[in-house]
């Protein structure tokens, strides 16, 4: 039988010119990406500060249909769990890290209406996650230390990533930071099928290109 796991690219507005941030947006949209992925840092959880749930309710006013996943780099994503909801969110994706009951946190994204995903710190041992992967309905294996677009990939992640696939075959799993066209390879081959590209998709002169082509690599290895 097939997989019944879909490719799909989710560019990370991070690094994108923040002031257009719904111009920007939607030209990712355009040129064919599956959803958006939106970074939400606190400067707590990691040393650095984005944007919160207004403005991602002010892109939902004007992008009314893509799927929407905020990565929530922040210590206490309880507090935001009913905010995201009511801003249109669809995935809320936070770190396991600071949070004392993970399985709560996942029911209360799950009740506001929302899908949930786990995250993990590359200092994290996978393993932790196992207790949870039977609620979540995605988990991210992060490629690099969270906290800034433009980092290295770390490769040395991937075992986290082979041993996610071996023995969740069916589970969403998503990759993180540093991941291009020259990175996607290793993370397809491990079996990640949801990635997030930042710097390499934004940056791109041909964006619908950058994504077709890592898109159809990740395909390819989807049993
Ligand atoms: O969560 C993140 C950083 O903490 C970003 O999603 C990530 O870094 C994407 O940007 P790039 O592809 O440029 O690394
Ligand atoms: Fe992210």
């Amino acid at each position: 039988m097939s997989s019944p796991l879909k490719a799909k690219i989710g560019p990370s507005i991070l690094n994108a010119d923040l002031a257009n941030l719904y111009t920007e947006s939607q030209k990712l949209l355009d040129n064919g990406a599956d959803y958006l992925h939106l970074d939400v840092m606190d400067g707590s959880f990691v040393p650095n500060l984005t944007f919160g749930h207004p403005m991602v309710k002010c892109l939902r006013n004007n992008i009314k249909t893509a799927f929407f996943e905020t990565h929530m780099m922040v210590s206490k994503p309880e507090q935001w769990i009913a905010p995201m909801a009511d801003a249109g969110v669809n995935l809320y994706t936070f770190h396991i890290e600071p949070v004392e009951d993970v399985c709560k946190v996942c029911r209360l994204v799950q009740e506001a209406g929302m899908k949930v995903g786990l995250a993990i710190k590359p200092g994290t041992k996978v393993e932790e996650l196992t207790e949870y992967m039977s609620i979540a309905d995605l988990v991210l294996v992060m490629t690099v230390e969270p906290g800034f677009g433009g980092q290295s990939f770390m490769a040395d992640m991937m075992p986290k990533v082979e041993w996610l696939r071996q023995n969740y075959p069916n589970m969403d799993i998503e990759v993180d930071g540093g991941v291009g066209p020259k990175t996607i390879e290793c993370c397809a081959k491990a079996g990640a099928n949801m990635i997030v590209s930042g710097t390499a998709v934004v940056g791109a002169s041909d964006q619908r290109k950058v994504m077709d082509e890592m898109r159809n690599v990740v395909q390819s290895y989807l049993k």
